[in-house]
């Protein structure tokens, strides 16, 4: 049977990787349809131009269709590949440089800003669930859309038999980064990582082939010869020098980059220029590639090879939907209710740990052990603080809303939460729900 997938937020960079990973999977994941889903319809028009470029130039009969109308997106698809961005980049820059305004850290995910991102997500998301829901409910939703685990938790609510699964890419990024530091081969590992969504850590690396647990090893490693970011787009490289210092100062278990924003904020907010920040970054980057490349090929009549390949993000979502048409058991770090997966955290939490995949869905691997204090404690008032906002958003309440933003660990004060908190009410007007 060939497969019909639907990637939502079609105009995003990440696309034309995801496409490519597709088109080299088409022994094991055959598909006859792909369908770009988007609000943006210039956004949907240039990628569908870098698209059809792509399946041409692959010599593929694959149909290409692009979309606004949730019925033509979803109805009869096998798979909706989600990487929506609800505001745009617009609301990504007015997110980041809102809290840095009050001197707090003002990033995509973390903090305030991945709060403000999350009210805004859970809205435009749970409209696309319902949409799923009615016109394809058997579709597995294989979920990239951030902030992940306030999606999952929001979802879990509204829609609890709604086939979804989360993933984020940060764990393979940081293991692909550590093999190549330190020229380890990654596929001989099984690894076990607990936390929240960029908010965790591994607990132990087994080599398969050296038969023992490598973490102490790469530690140590990290500690004395550093990271190899040679090559990495600069912010990227930063954050990962950040890294070295945490896993420097905190060498029990190895943490993941996303933690900087609540150990070192102080670190963050020196080093962040206020009027210039990563969404800035991405304009002039990623988004000006997308226009620049579709233009080429609209322009010419033969071109170049343009510059986008198959990479590890792709190769992640589409080896998931993989593991799930052939039943194969694959291992993947997912995120999903706890449910005793990490034993001494509350059960309820959306944790990210390792999970098999198959026909059925998602079987959470236990880490069989407790966590220790310092990293439990660190979960549990960060559990706290998003599972409040999830309730200011289905409540419409304000005052859960600044309790959320009061126990957020990057806020140092409850004077600061609430100036930002109205200041974010303000700049979100109709993406967010009503707070009162
Ligand atoms: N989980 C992960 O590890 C991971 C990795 C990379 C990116 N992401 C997430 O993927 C998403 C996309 O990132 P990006 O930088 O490419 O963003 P982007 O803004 O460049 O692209 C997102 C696209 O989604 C579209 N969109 C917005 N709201 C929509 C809606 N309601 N329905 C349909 N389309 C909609 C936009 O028009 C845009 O074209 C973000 O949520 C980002 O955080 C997650
Ligand atoms: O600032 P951005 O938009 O470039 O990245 C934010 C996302 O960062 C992580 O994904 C990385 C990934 O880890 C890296 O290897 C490479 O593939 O780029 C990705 C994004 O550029 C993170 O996991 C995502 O959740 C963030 O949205
Ligand atoms: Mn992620």
């Amino acid at each position: 049977m060939k497969n019909i997938v639907t990637i939502a937020g079609g105009g995003s960079g990440y696309t034309p990787g995801i496409v490519l990973t597709l088109l080299k999977n088409q022994a094991n994941f055959p598909i006859k349809e792909i369908r770009l889903y988007d609000t943006d319809r210039e956004r949907n028009s240039d990628m569908e131009v870098i698209v059809d470029y792509l399946i041409k130039k692959n010599q593929s009969d694959i149909t290409l269709t692009v979309t606004h109308d949730p019925k033509t997106a979803f109805t009869g698809v096998n798979f909706i590949f989600s990487q929506i961005r609800v505001g745009g980049i617009q609301m990504r820059e007015i997110d980041e440089k809102i809290p840095l305004k009050y001197g707090i850290v003002g990033q995509e995910t973390c903090g305030l800003g991945g709060f403000s991102y999350g009210m805004r997500s859970m809205k435009g998301f749970l409209e696309m669930v319902q949409h799923i829901q009615e016109y394809a409910p058997d579709a597995w939703i294989l979920n990239y859309t951030n902030p992940e685990t306030i999606i999952s938790e929001a979802v879990r609510r509204k829609f609890p038999e709604a086939k979804i699964i989360n993933a984020c890419d940060m764990t393979i990024s940081v293991e692909e980064l550590i093999a190549d530091s330190f020229g380890y081969d990654r596929t001989n590992w099984i690894s076990y990582y607990y936390g929240l969504n960029h908010f965790g850590w591994y607990q132990s690396i087994y080599d398969t082939a050296e038969k023992r647990d490598i973490m102490p090893e790469i530690i140590e490693k990290i500690r004395t010869q550093g990271f190899n970011t040679e090559g990495l787009d600069p912010s990227w490289a930063k954050a990962f020098k950040l890294m070295e210092h945490m896993v420097d100062t905190f060498p029990e278990h190895l943490p993941n980059n996303y933690l900087e924003y609540y150990l070192y904020p102080n670190r963050i907010v020196e080093s962040s220029n206020p009027t210039y920040t990563r969404a800035n970054e991405i304009m002039d980057g990623r988004l000006k590639k997308i226009k620049e490349t579709a233009e080429k090929i609209r322009s010419a009549s033969s071109i170049e090879d343009i510059d986008y390949s198959s990479d590890s993000h792709g190769q992640y979502i589409v080896d998931i939907a993989v593991s799930i048409l052939n039943d194969q058991n694959q291992r993947f770090m997912l995120i999903m209710p706890n449910k005793g997966a990490i034993p001494n955290l509350r059960q309820d939490a959306v944790v990210e740990v390792p999970c098999y995949v198959n026909a059925h869905g998602v079987e959470p691997i236990s880490l069989r052990q407790d966590i220790p204090d310092f990293h439990k404690g660190l979960m549990e008032a960060q559990v706290a603080s998003e599972k409040l906002l999830v309730d200011a958003f289905f409540e419409g309440s304000y005052q859960k809303a600044l309790q959320a933003f009061t126990l957020n660990q990057s806020v140092p004060n409850a004077d600061v939460a609430k100036k930002v908190l109205d200041e974010l009410i303000e700049a979100n007007g109709e993406y967010w729900v009503e707070l009162s």
